[in-house]
């Protein structure tokens, strides 16, 4: 399930301003990533690339055997189809209460009966702790809730790729905690591939199996979360520490003299801080497009900082997976609780 997306050598300018370029990555499929970058980078220009909503100049997108840029109208419409998209601005149709906002894309490219959307829509709702708020208006419900029905808006069609842009803008934190809860969960019931842009550092730290950063129009890294939280490359580990020292400054880049100014006063990045063990689903499950911890590093001779994959209790998640994994038990039973795991019951709060 999910479907793998190949970007190659894509570039994308607006007249004179160039957003990016030759950017080339694979979005895993079925995996969480996250993509990162100062405001401006071009983060939602390249998630409406993706999904043909914006033409790169250059380069590929190959979702399958088909090259998305390149496609005629008709089969750019197919493809799109396997999309599911929250974006930032995806503000629901303030007249129309959540039930019907969450319908609308069923009802408008279907042709379900009535009593088969309303039994896709209150599976959707239930999938984002939405049931029992349906007769709602927008304007009656939190922030949190708003973007709850934007995704399972995303997810009425099921899709086999999901982009989200910045679910957790506005939100205080623990309805981002609790909206990452969610991600998760949904990542494990449907298998999709997803794609989350967040200015959100713990987010990005907790949640994904690969990350991606772009800066100063390229894309700097794209790579399992454990590549880049050991990565000692300047631009990574300040926005992934969210340090002021580093390359990056107010305006995007920092200039020579900021730079000099930081090394005459023997600024230092400090010691990388320890990799946190990976956020669970809330029932315990391991997703199947998520990894070992500790495994990129093991694979690539890479020393994880010290404290690292270590969870609040203590326990060493890169000693206690085997364990962990080999006792999940059958599907409907229990099972241990993993690393991050919000307390039980904690899991689609509102
Ligand atoms: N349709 C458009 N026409 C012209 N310029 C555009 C268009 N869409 C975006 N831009 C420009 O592209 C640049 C990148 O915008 P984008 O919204 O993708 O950044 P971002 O990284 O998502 O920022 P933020 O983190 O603040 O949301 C900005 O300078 C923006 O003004």
């Amino acid at each position: 399930m999910g479907v793998e997306i190949r970007v190659e050598g894509l570039t994308k300018s607006f007249g004179r301003q160039t957003i990016w370029q030759d950017v080339s990555l694979t979005v895993p499929a079925g995996e969480i990533s996250v993509l990162l970058g100062p405001s401006g980078t071009g983060k939602s220009v390249f998630l409406k690339s993706l999904v043909g909503l914006l033409r790169p100049d250059r380069g590929h997108i190959w979702i399958g055997d088909r090259d998305l840029p390149n496609l005629p109208e008709s089969k750019l419409y197919e493809t799109r189809k396997l999309f599911g998209v929250l974006f930032q601005d995806g503000a629901l149709f303030g007249s129309m209460n959540l039930f019907d906002n969450v319908a609308f894309p069923l009802r408008e490219h279907t042709r379900k009966s009535e009593s088969e959307v309303k039994r896709i829509v209150m599976e959707k709702l239930e999938l984002v702790g939405l049931v029992g708020a349906e007769k709602k208006l927008p304007g009656e419900i939190s922030g949190g809730m708003k973007k709850r029905a934007g995704l399972a808006r995303a997810l009425v069609l099921d899709p086999e790729i999901l982009l989200v842009d910045e679910p957790d803008s506005g939100l205080d934190p623990v309805r981002t905690a609790l909206l990452n809860q969610t991600m998760v969960d949904l990542n494990a019931e449907i298998g999709a591939t997803f794609l989350i842009v967040t200015h959100d550092i713990n987010t990005a730290r907790t949640v994904p199996d690969n990350i991606g950063l772009l800066f100063l129009r390229e894309l700097v890294m794209f790579g399992p979360r454990e590549m880049l939280l050991s990565s000692e490359e300047p631009v990574v580990r300040q926005f992934l520490n969210a340090r002021t020292v580093g390359p990056i400054g107010m305006s995007e880049e920092k200039d020579l003299s900021e730079l000099e100014a930081e090394a005459k006063l023997g600024h230092d990045p400090g010691r990388l801080p320890p990799i946190p063990p990976q956020l669970m689903t809330s029932d315990g499950r391991v997703r199947a497009g998520q990894h070992a911890p500790g495994a990129w590093c093991a694979a690539h001779g890479v020393t994880p900082p010290p404290g690292s994959f270590i969870d609040d209790l203590g326990r060493d998640w890169v000693q206690e997976w085997p364990r962990y994994v080999a006792s999940m038990a059958p599907v409907g039973g229990t099972v241990p609780r993993g690393p991050g795991a919000p307390p039980p019951g904690a899991g689609a709060g509102r």
